[in-house]
């Protein structure tokens, strides 16, 4: 271990020349803030977690790669490359739960109904994995609440029943539970029953090219494939999902090895037209062993499929097809990825619009399907909007004509933007609003877009001081951002403007990031951002805020949600005294937080307040690694509580820093004894003492 001890006198401009070096290479010091798992480890505690995982829940948008991930922990296994100690791996997929939702059964005869060879045993006795794919898919409600309670896995009831009560620990308490669903879902879960919340992120850019050159065997077109999707900006964004890749893998390997030059697909509606084509070839030539396309009868089964599709989206029941050999060897087909679906739906119901109604207009048929995709409350609609605005375009319809006939000619979309604008203008949820822009995206209007690419070409900080944007400038912003190339890593509130209302409206790019700096900013809404499941936030610096009591008391509510996962927080200069210390004590102390790092430097806590902190550190809940109390005024009684705090057990502090305090005599006299003491796992102090 290492201890270093600062004992050191210097004059105070030494001490302040020492402490900016010290500053700038902390601020240097950048580390990675997520802690990435891989699909092996997920049950594994990182260093300095002490609780064993029974119980995580992963997220992910749709084809990000959670069920990619579920089968590569499960063959990883089964090949005894990993998690070789584990007896049992039990894949039940939601999808499959939902055939026995109306049954009643043991859980113990639900496992031998999906693993026929199973045996009746113990399974208390031995190390056992469940792995529930696909909560958002799941058809009745999880009452964690109300169901009865169960603890023998011999008794019969019906499956959620079964399912909560191994989610609660009822069952087989020492079973280990991941649950992967899509973000939507994930609140379905009470936070009290998870232990870890993961997020599958998808293919960043190396990924992405390593995926298409593994899947691409001619390595000119891979390179090609990868520079063309590096060049189109809407296409690298899609690419961070690996679902997209394999559709502009499948659609451009076919596109660009032919040598007639077509223009490539740059929006997802001209991107899945094209997939809808060349799978179309495919299957003629492949199933069929004809070369030409039968047009009557690709016609009647893509209306046949997208009916299908159309109606199962409508109920909210998802998933070109796949079939599998499912429960008891009876079929079941799903098409290969909700997208796909969604975008038959939409083809589907352009095609019935186009052909039966020829009293209302395109426009108004569009008005209505944005209205009521606007009221669906989980977003069950928006891809399929998306979709459906693009097919209202010639280019796509032309694209389309050797598989139909449009029977009505297509209407100038301007219409339909000014609509969608309007609808913008009415300032919807950050989520609807990005999806119209989505479809503005889909209609080739930039307009809005580009507005607001003005403000942020200008380089440099306060970009969008003293400039009023309006309520659809702001969500054009918030799309921009979002959608930018490069991946969301640090959000830095003065590059915009340094007021409430830009910290407000950006709200959703703060969830996105990585991390946020918005120094300077007194934020009560900060907290909405903490406690939100989708929140993504590992640190946040709010130093020279002039935060006050009401401030702290906000941010530690925040802190105090199950799903803030906040690693590292700045506090300096803010203005917090006694009492807000005491809050954020208080959030700290009783629940398990996340955070790493805390620094507090120049406030003023006061001696009580340290006292406070010393029992944090002792608390088995606190995971603090770094303290930093510089400029705080600390006096000797201060510095004897933290020393005795240090000596006690559970304490994880690897690092503080008491710079520029008053420890007095007796204080460093603690001090020093401290790091002689074997139970301190310190290994960086400081106090630097200066004269004056
Ligand atoms: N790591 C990967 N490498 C290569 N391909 C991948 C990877 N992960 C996913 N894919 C591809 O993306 C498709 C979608 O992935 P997957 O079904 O795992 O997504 P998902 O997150 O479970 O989506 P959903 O929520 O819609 O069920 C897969 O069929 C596969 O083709």
């Amino acid at each position: 271990m290492l201890y270093i001890a600062e004992l050191i006198s210097v004059s105070q401009q030494q001490l302040k020349s020492r402490l900016k070096r010290i500053e700038t290479s902390l601020s240097r010091d950048r580390k990675t803030l997520e802690t990435p798992i891989k699909c092996n480890d997920i049950f594994r505690s990182l260093p300095g977690q002490d609780k064993p995982i029974r119980m995580v829940l992963t997220k992910g948008v749709a084809g990000i790669g959670k069920t990619a991930s579920v089968h590569k922990f499960v063959l990883d296994w089964a090949e005894g490359k990993a998690n070789r100690d584990v007896h049992f791996v039990f894949p039940l997929p939601f999808r499959d739960l939902n055939l026995m939702k109306e049954k009643q059964m043991s859980l113990m005869e639900l496992l031998c109904c999906f693993f026929t060879e199973l045996k009746p045993i113990k399974y208390d006795d031995y190390k056992t994995i469940f792995i529930f794919d696909g909560l958002d898919e799941w058809r009745l409600p999880l009452d964690f609440q109300n169901n009865e309670i169960l603890w023998d896995v011999t008794k019969s009831a019906s499956v959620d029943v079964l399912l909560t009560n191994l989610i609660k620990g009822n069952l087989l308490p020492s079973a280990l539970i991941w649950i992967a669903t899509r973000p939507a879902a994930a609140n379905q879960i009470p936070a009290e029953f998870v232990d870890r919340v993961t997020e599958v992120q998808g293919f960043r850019d190396p990924q992405r090219a390593e995926y298409f050159r593994r899947k691409i065997k001619d390595h000119n077109l891979a390179n090609r494939i990868v520079a063309h999707i590096q060049s189109s900006r809407s296409l690298h964004i899609m690419c961070r999902i690996p679902v997209f890749c394999w559709i502009s893998a499948t659609v451009l390997e076919k596109m660009l090895g032919e040598a007639k030059s077509t223009e490539i697909p740059k929006t997802l509606t001209q991107m899945f037209a094209h997939l809808l084509i060349v799978q179309t070839k495919l299957k003629t030539q492949k199933y069929d062993g004809k070369c030409d396309v039968d047009i009557e009868q690709a016609r009647k089964s893509i209306r046949s499929l997208g009916k299908l599709a159309f109606q199962q989206l409508e109920k909210v029941c998802t998933q070109i097809f796949r079939e599998e050999f499912g429960l008891k060897l009876e079929k079941v087909y799903s098409f290969v990825h909700l997208s796909v679906q969604e975008f038959f739906a939409a083809l589907f119901k352009f095609l019935s619009f186009a052909r039966e109604n020829k009293k209302s207009s395109m426009t108004d048929f569009l008005k209505r399907e944005v209205d009521r995709s606007l009221q669906s409350e989980n977003g069950h609609l928006d891809l399929f909007l998306r979709f459906l605005v693009g097919l209202s375009l010639k280019s796509n319809q032309t694209l389309l004509r050797g598989l139909f006939t449009m029977t009505r000619s297509s209407q100038d979309p301007c219409e339909i933007i000014e609509y969608i604008k309007s609808k913008i203008r009415e300032n919807p949820s950050p989520e609807k609003s990005i999806n119209l822009f989505h479809c503005l995206n889909e209609l080739n209007d930039q307009s809005l877009v580009q507005e607001v690419q003005t403000y942020l070409s200008s380089r440099g900080t306060h970009r969008l001081s003293g400039v009023k944007l309006s309520p659809a400038q702001w969500s054009a912003l918030v799309f921009v951002l979002l959608n930018s190339a490069e991946d969301l890593d640090e959000f830095e509130l003065r590059q915009y403007d340094l007021s409430e209302e830009c910290l407000l409206r950006l709200l959703p790019v703060v969830k996105a990031s990585r991390k946020a700096e918005l120094r300077h900013v007194f934020i009560l809404s900060l907290a909405s951002a903490l406690s939100s499941i989708s929140s993504s936030l590992r640190e946040l610096d709010l130093s020279d805020s002039n935060l006050q009591v009401s401030g702290v008391q906000v941010l530690s509510a925040g802190l105090n949600s199950p799903h803030c996962k906040l690693e590292i927080l700045k506090l300096c200069n803010c203005s917090i005294r006694e009492e807000g210390c005491a809050a954020l004590v208080s959030a700290l102390i009783s629940n398990p937080s996340h955070l790493r790092e805390l620094s507090l430097n120049s406030n003023k806590p006061g001696n009580s307040a340290v006292k406070l902190l010393s029992n944090l550190l002792e608390d088995p809940h606190c995971k603090l690694e770094k303290l930093q109390l510089y400029d705080c005024s600390i006096g000797e009684e201060g510095c004897a509580a933290l020393a005795l705090a240090l000596i006690s057990n559970p304490s994880h502090l690897r690092e503080l820093n008491l710079n520029n305090n008053e420890p007095g005599d007796s204080g460093v006299k603690l001090l020093s004894d401290l790091l002689k003491d074997p139970h301190c796992k310190l290994e960086k102090l400081q106090w630097v003492i200066f004269d004056e």
